[in-house]
């Protein structure tokens, strides 16, 4: 029953293989594991007295939890070890032999196979943990792996102090026990495995929904949650934030010039080249088009100034593959709470607007707030 369950799991994770996005890694190998187990598993079941299909079974199955530490350090992003997969399903197959056919030894075989598959195991806990973000779905998973990987312990040490019981074919205990759980344990540990999938599958949704596919600053959504956050601690802190509101110059004339790929080139550089200019509690927006919105929280403005020429001066430098551009800003300090952000971006807009018109490659300050705003709504 569990082995008909991993096959239905291998379809589940090949259908999310093909429609998760494409920046999740891991669930073609993990697919892939679970019919290498089951084929296995079948062949394991069916051998009767052929050691050649018992050895292949064997072989068939490293690949399976092969596979499964090379999903999941595809998953984490760390190179996959390859040369530990093929290293044990090698070990297996000649150890195995060795000890099937030239000195014929059941209990050294298990413990073989059993440190085999522990290693295999080890390696993705290592890896999991080194690399997981310690959030509930990750220890849902590693506490799977590490039990499975303890019994297979527990089996390997077995083989080499009591001799029968481990024999999978046998009646012991200790055998009904290993295959009933060890089934169940490799359906579980797929289990493990998608609720970190999914886990990622929403940070990166979430992601997606406040970036910039081009540039990777955020998207209007992204600063308004952003803006939002920054507001309140401006309120509680009595502090200030400035905005900047840049636009590259005839920005489409560069892309008449130069085709849209070169445009698009020009746009990463300049998310970049601003990003590089700020502290790492500033934040960058792409209001879409060549506009681009920048949020300096507790900056005041003199400090923001400076910044914005850092900005412009650092875009004066040449780079390669890059035309030479320049862009306009307006500045808007926000001294009031009490402001909204559309009126803040109205006065950064209008003061971009006048630097536009004054000649372009240059900054202006937009007009402070000259009542307060909830006095003039009142009235
Ligand atoms: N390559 C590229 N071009 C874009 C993108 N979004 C908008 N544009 C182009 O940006 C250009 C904006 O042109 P305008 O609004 O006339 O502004 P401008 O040429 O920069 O002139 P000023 O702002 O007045 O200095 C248009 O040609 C758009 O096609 C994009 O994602 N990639």
């Amino acid at each position: 029953m569990a082995t008909l369950m991993a096959a239905a799991m291998s379809v589940v994770l090949y259908s999310a293989y093909l429609n998760f996005p494409k920046e999740i890694h891991g669930l073609r190998e993990w697919a892939q594991a679970l019919v290498l187990l089951v084929s296995g598993v079948v062949l394991f079941a069916l051998h009767g007295k052929s050691d050649i299909v018992l050895l292949f079974s064997n072989v068939v199955m490293t690949w399976g939890l092969g596979l499964m530490m090379i999903g999941t350090e595809r998953f984490y992003q760390v190179r996959p070890s390859w040369w530990i997969f093929h290293s044990s399903w090698i070990l297996i197959a000649v150890l195995l032999a060795y000890w099937l056919w030239i000195t014929p030894s059941f209990s050294i075989r298990v413990a073989l196979s059993s440190v085999v598959v522990f290693i295999l195991h080890a390696r993705a806990i290592y890896v999991i943990l080194k690399h997981g973000d310690y959030h509930f779905s990750m220890w849902f998973f590693v506490t799977l792996m590490t039990i499975e990987s303890m019994m297979v312990g527990v089996r390997g040490v077995l083989a080499v102090t009591s001799n029968s019981d481990v024999n999978l074919l046998g009646a012991g205990t200790f055998a009904s026990l290993y295959l009933a759980t060890a089934h169940f344990m490799t359906l579980m540990m797929t289990v493990g495995f998608m609720t970190v999938c999914t886990r990622r599958l929403q940070i990166t949704l979430e992601r997606r929904s406040t970036l910039d596919p081009l540039t990777q600053t955020l998207n209007r959504r992204g600063f308004a949650d952003i803006y939002a956050k920054e507001h309140a601690l401006m309120r509680r802190e009595k502090t200030f934030l400035t905005m900047l509101n840049i636009d590259i110059d005839y920005f489409k004339r560069i892309n008449d010039n130069h085709g849209h790929a070169v445009g698009d080139r020009v746009l990463v550089d300049v998310a970049q080249m601003i990003a590089k200019a700020l502290r790492v509690s500033d934040h960058v927006a792409r209001f879409g088009g060549e506009e681009f919105v920048v949020l300096l929280p507790a900056t005041g403005l003199d400090r923001a100034l400076h910044i914005t020429e850092r900005i412009q001066s650092a875009l004066c430098t040449a780079r390669p593959g890059v035309p030479p551009y320049t862009v306009s800003i307006g500045v808007a300090c926000q001294t009031s709470a009490d402001e909204s952000l559309d009126n803040l971006l109205i006065r950064a807009d209008k003061a971009l607007y006048c630097a536009k018109e004054r000649g372009r490659n240059r900054y202006e300050v937009a007009a402070e707030v000259v009542q307060p705003l909830r006095a003039a709504a009142r009235a």
